[in-house]
């Protein structure tokens, strides 16, 4: 303990959790950051967790000793779903190799012949034909949610479901449950005490029952995938993974289990994330409508009333893109990342942190924040798009903006995500002007704490242009 970096003082079996309350949030990180530093350790339960806060440190922390830190945290929840297996629970060998297996698959899924940018353009319509139906004072949430993870089933399965297909229906419904637990107090206390809640009635007990289901619905499309026998030319990431488990000669031994947990984590990854990032980009746009007219006449003045949008076409549009930026940066969607895990002893910033070798209870691990991002002389509680423009105007990133993370285990779907964001985005403020319903004097932009930072619900209307 002595050797971590400081932190409040743990009290036993529950650790820090009583100073978090139970839940992490902006406010207790800051108010712990100020007492502490911008690292600091926070013991749930019985494991310490090194907290770094803020850009600079997330960056040092990462990147130093970039390998060190790419171990992802095994906790109870974790190995009940996961296993150790795929990409987002799992460390060591499997996650080297499934992890760079999903990211060349994703590659030649897409980028270069714009194989992905199709589907997604075939989504945006789709979204767009509900707006178009249901065009006032409309909760956008399902219909978007709906929307990405058709995205991930065409990638993965090869082809889209209808949005009236109850499977597919439940399988959406699955996914949010499943996020919706991940940092929630039922989750805490499966890590704190899994053989006591494993036995317990509660949300815990559903999600592993709906965990299970998401797993047999990737097994049956993987079945269907088998009798098809299309192994030769592959079109999807399952294809690819069947082809992939072909090859004898290989090192590593890709396996059944390993790509449905690939699949799910896909899935887990690439859903909840992109919706809920549009989901506030639409509320901006009708808490700021000035941006929003300005996004479209920059639409407008660029690509005419041209069709399709291409991820290509941010080149010409830097006051759009600066505006997505903007979009995932105050929204910061990822307050805490998915926690990582010391593969060996490490420093971080100057202060030794161990991997305790062979003991059941004491992991070291490092949760971010990215609370507070450095945007001087920029004013970071702002929504400005500013913040990404140059003063002629071009478009241009800031080191500090990380939504997507550092270091190894950086995001593996930020591609497919910036796509999404700008195509489906763009697509929307093409075609309609978003407004606040009637009686609605202002936009609500507080937001709700699940395992992302989510705007809490609201209605928009969307009127043709
Ligand atoms: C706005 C959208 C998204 C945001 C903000 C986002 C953010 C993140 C972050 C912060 C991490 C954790 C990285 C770390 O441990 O340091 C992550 C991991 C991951 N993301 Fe995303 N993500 C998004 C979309 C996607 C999409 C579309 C996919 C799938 C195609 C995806 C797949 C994954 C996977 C598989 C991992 C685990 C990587 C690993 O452990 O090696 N994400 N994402």
């Amino acid at each position: 303990r002595k050797s971590l970096p400081p932190g409040p003082v743990p009290i036993p079996f529950f650790g820090n959790f009583p100073h978090v309350s139970f839940k992490v949030d902006h406010n207790i990180l800051d108010k712990l950051a100020k007492t502490y530093g911008n690292i600091y350790t926070l013991w749930l339960g019985h494991k310490p967790v090194v907290v770094l806060h803020g850009f600079p440190t997330v960056k040092e922390g990462l990147t130093t000793h970039a390998d060190d830190v790419a171990g992802r945290m095994n906790t109870p929840f974790f190995q009940r779903i996961a296993n150790g297996k795929g990409i987002f629970f799992s460390s060591g060998v499997i996650w080297k190799h499934e992890r760079r297996f999903g990211i060349a698959t994703l590659r030649k899924l897409g980028l270069g012949n714009k194989g992905i940018e199709r589907g997604i353009q075939v989504e945006a319509r789709h979204l767009m034909e509900f707006f178009q139906i249901s065009c006032c004072a409309l909760d956008p949430a399902y219909p978007i949610v709906l929307a990405v993870s058709n995205v991930i089933c065409t990638v993965v399965f090869g082809h889209r479901f209808s949005l009236e297909d109850e499977t597919f229906q439940k399988l959406v419904k699955a996914l949010h449950f499943f996020t919706d637990f991940a940092n929630s107090t039922s989750q805490i206390l499966y890590d704190i005490c899994p053989w006591l809640m494993r036995h317990l009635p509660g949300p815990q007990q559903k999600v592993f029952v709906l965990c299970d289901f998401i797993h047999s619905f990737v097994r049956k499309e993987i079945r269907i995938h088998k009798e098809r026998g299309k192994i030769d030319d592959p079109e999807d990431f399952i294809d690819y993974y069947l082809f992939q488990m072909t090859e004898n000669n290989a090192m590593y031994k890709h396996d059944e289990d390993n790509m449905v947990q690939s699949v799910f984590d896909l899935f887990l990854g690439g859903t909840e994330t992109t919706a809920t990032t549009l989901r506030w980009a639409l509320l901006y746009m009708v808490a700021y409508p000035d941006i929003q007219e300005k996004v479209q006449q920059e639409l407008d003045a660029v690509l005419g009333s041209s069709q399709s949008i291409w991820y290509e076409d941010r080149k010409r549009l830097p006051y759009t893109h600066a505006v997505v930026h903007e979009i995932m940066r105050f929204c910061s969607i990822i307050l805490i990342g998915l926690p990582r895990e010391t593969v060996r002893d490490t420093t971080l910033l100057g202060y030794p942190v161990p991997k305790v070798q062979g003991s059941k209870v004491t992991l070291s691990c490092h949760l971010l924040s990215y609370v507070s991002p450095v945007f001087s002389p920029c004013k970071p509680f702002e929504f400005d798009p500013g913040h990404f423009l140059d003063e002629e105007g071009n478009f241009f990133c800031r080191e500090a903006f990380l939504p997507f993370s550092t270091g190894f285990r950086l995001c593996l779907g930020e591609q497919l995500a910036r796509m999404e964001l700008f195509i489906i985005f763009c697509s929307l403020l093409q075609t309609f002007r978003f407004t606040l319903p009637d009686g609605v004097k202002e936009a609500d932009t507080q937001c709700i704490l699940g395992s992302t930072v989510q705007p809490r619900p609201y209605r928009v209307c969307a009127f043709l242009r």
